[in-house]
């Protein structure tokens, strides 16, 4: 099975077209404090301009549940991604305000971090780094994740020079990148695309 790719971080009707044509399976949008943050608005348009087929992954920082249970009514996005310290009380708790697949993300500093379970539908495992709750284009011990007893995302300085080595040594369900497609601050299609290419000849 091909493993499957989250482009994360749009901020632009322009990101969507590209990824309209390089067909990534899933879109990001940073609702949280971030040089990639997005208003409701500008998700609302991002989203209008995707394509149905790639459903977009809100992601949340320890955001009041009324919050996100309003960004979710409003349709910009299809799932949501909670980046922060969010614990099994809050989860189960946005649980019953939504429907929506909901992915918690986990900042890798040993072991125990990769152990531990949620409530949420799959794990996403990022790299940790204090004062950043993403985004950090830094890589973490991947070793740390042969603990890991579920299908999981691989996040955390993903580019196209890394992400076959990154495939074959953990076997993620998705890989999801932001700083690796970018240059100065902008998602840039040619490396996005060289991801796509790399994705396409990955077999789990
Ligand atoms: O990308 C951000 O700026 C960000 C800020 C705050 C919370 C989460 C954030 N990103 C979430 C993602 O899913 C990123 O794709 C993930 O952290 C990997 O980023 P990168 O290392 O830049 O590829």
């Amino acid at each position: 099975m091909m493993v499957k790719v989250k482009i994360c971080g749009l901020k632009r009707v322009a990101d969507a077209e590209m990824l309209n044509e390089l067909r990534p399976d899933f879109a990001g949008f940073i609702f949280a404090p971030s040089k990639r943050q997005i208003s409701l608005e500008q998700a609302l348009q991002i989203r209008a301009a995707l394509i149905d087929a790639i459903p977009a992954v809100g992601v949340f920082v320890n955001e009041p549940i009324e919050n996100i249970v309003a960004i979710v009514e409003s349709r910009a996005i299809q799932i949501v991604q909670l980046h922060g310290d969010e614990d099994n009380t809050y989860i189960e708790e946005l649980g019953k305000r939504i429907t929506l697949p909901i992915i918690k993300a986990v900042a890798v500093k040993d072991a125990a971090d990769v152990k531990k379970e949620y409530a949420a539908d799959i794990l996403l495992y990022d790299t940790y780094q204090s004062g950043m709750a993403g985004g950090t284009g830094k890589t973490f011990n991947w070793d740390l994740l042969k603990e890991a007893t579920h299908p999981f995302f691989l996040a955390g300085g993903l580019h196209a020079g890394n992400l076959e080595a990154a495939i074959q040594k953990v076997q993620p369900y998705a890989v999801d990148i932001s700083s690796g497609v970018e240059t100065d601050g902008v998602k840039d299609f040619e490396k996005i695309r060289a991801v796509m290419e790399i994705i396409g000849r990955s077999i789990k």
